[in-house]
């Protein structure tokens, strides 16, 4: 939709109120038992299963993609009385040079390829370079991708310009989803990530995502809780029901369910689905696959023996 900063510009966060919601949540549920277990899998589902390092290599991004189609081991898998081969990650999620290895290695299992594109993580390269980037991570055969937005035009509240280059991303996109990273640890306070989330969204982002994993403050549930409020703003306004993608730092199954309660409590049911609520993470998988494993077995595997994500 057009920008319409009246509807806005004008919000303030209350911080104190919103930490204070955001700290009361873990107290609303407790998932116990199957039930848990039966979240972590919703969780696993829900993983954009993300390697984004310098070292990346080929090799890396095909073992990774092997996790995503099987995350869970097949003993495991029986043991929940799930269908054998039905339980995957919701992405795999990696840089545009390695988007052909991925889409290889994932052929047509059904687990689509996220890219970063657009200068990841700082976006501080021209616009017609961070457009290019986009279409040649599409082009080579990603279904989504994780823009990042200029931090600077929030700063300045420049709300024009961040619209217009949300807008061409979104164009060169073309079919694929486009993910907005707001990276709201460099954004300095939560009113700062309210305004940006509406503009990405106005701006026709289908998910909001918080971080790139390299701020030193990655997701956070206050974040969190801002965003999801944006998302519930912008869909009274729009009547679109747009995503959400905590990312960064996310490495327990605790942290997992925290946001699967987050996202339950905040926008409801068809928010804890991968159509609508993505993690990004590149160490949760292996926690979540201990749990599972304690509550069919009642015994903890040693940390080592889930190397992978
Ligand atoms: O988008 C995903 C993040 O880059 C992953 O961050 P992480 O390595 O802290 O899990």
């Amino acid at each position: 939709m057009p920008l319409d900063a009246d509807a806005f510009a004008r919000v303030a966060v209350n911080t104190s109120a919103a930490e204070r919601r955001a700290a009361s949540l873990g107290g609303r549920r407790s998932v116990k038992k199957a039930w848990q277990a039966a979240w972590l899998v919703r969780a696993i589902q829900c993983i954009d299963l993300t390697t984004l390092a310098g070292d990346d290599t080929e090799a890396r991004v095909a073992r990774l993609c092997a996790k995503a189609r099987n995350p869970l081991r097949p003993d495991l898998v029986e043991a929940l009385g799930l269908e054998p081969g039905s339980v995957k990650t919701g992405a795999v999620c990696v840089y545009p040079a390695m988007v052909p290895a991925a889409v290889a290695a994932l052929g047509d299992c059904g687990v689509p390829v996220a890219s970063v594109a657009t200068g990841f993580p700082a976006g501080l390269v021209p616009l017609k370079q961070r457009l290019a980037e986009i279409e040649y991570a599409v082009s080579a055969g990603a279904s989504e991708i994780d823009i990042v937005i200029s931090r600077s035009l929030v700063f300045k509240a420049d709300w024009r310009q961040l619209h217009d280059e949300i807008t061409a991303m979104r164009s060169a996109c073309g079919k694929a989803h486009m993910k907005a990273i707001l990276a709201t640890g460099e954004l300095a306070t939560l009113t700062n990530v309210y305004h940006a989330s509406m503009v990405a969204l106005m701006a026709g982002a289908d998910f909001i995502k918080t971080s790139t994993g390299k701020e030193s403050v990655n997701a956070t549930l206050p974040v969190s809780l801002v965003m999801c409020r944006a998302i519930r703003d912008y869909r009274r306004l729009s009547g679109f029901s747009a995503g959400f993608k905590p990312a960064g730092g996310l490495k327990t199954a605790k942290d997992a369910l925290s946001w699967l309660v987050l996202m339950k409590e905040e926008l409801g049911t068809d928010w804890t689905e991968p159509e609508r609520f993505r993690i990004g993470a590149s160490s949760l998988l292996a926690d979540i696959e201990r749990q599972i494993e304690h509550s069919v077995t009642g015994r903890y595997s040693a940390a080592e023996r889930h190397a992978m994500a």
